[in-house]
């Protein structure tokens, strides 16, 4: 599975343990991150993470630009949910392109939980069929 990660500032360090404690299931897939997000992950684990340019700089879209090639199987995206940022319209954009190619997403750590289990259990096998 091809697994996309970003992380607003406040939730980064969360993602980084979040990536800890599932390194094991994650290490079997392919990790796409924005930049910040994806050097904060290596940072902390072993796992190999393609990184895109930085959020603000245009990560978002070239994360968004995969999904909308289909070829993302799941997004989670931690993210702060108050205090809005100037780009958060990219990132609108983002959960618009998972919604418009029915891609799993996390915006919390709870559904962040639940997807990965899902994932490692094959319950998303089915996003093969549809590449
Ligand atoms: O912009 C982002 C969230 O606001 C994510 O990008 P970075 O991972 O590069 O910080």
């Amino acid at each position: 599975m091809n697994i996309g990660l970003i992380a607003h500032d406040s939730k980064k360090a969360l993602m980084q343990n979040f990536c800890i404690a599932y390194r094991g299931i994650l290490s079997k897939h392919s990790l796409y991150a924005t930049g910040t997000t994806g050097r904060l992950i290596e940072e902390v684990t072993n796992l190999k993470v393609h990184k895109y340019l930085a959020g603000p700089l245009g990560g978002k879209q070239q994360l968004g630009a995969q999904i909308a090639q289909n070829d993302i199987d799941a997004l989670i995206f931690l993210r702060e949910p108050s205090n809005p940022k100037p780009h958060d319209p990219d990132l609108n954009d983002v959960i618009r392109m998972c919604d418009t190619y029915n891609i799993p997403l996390a915006t919390n750590l709870a559904t962040a939980e639940i997807i990965i289990l899902a994932i490692d259990r094959g319950d998303l096998d089915w996003r093969e069929m549809y590449r």
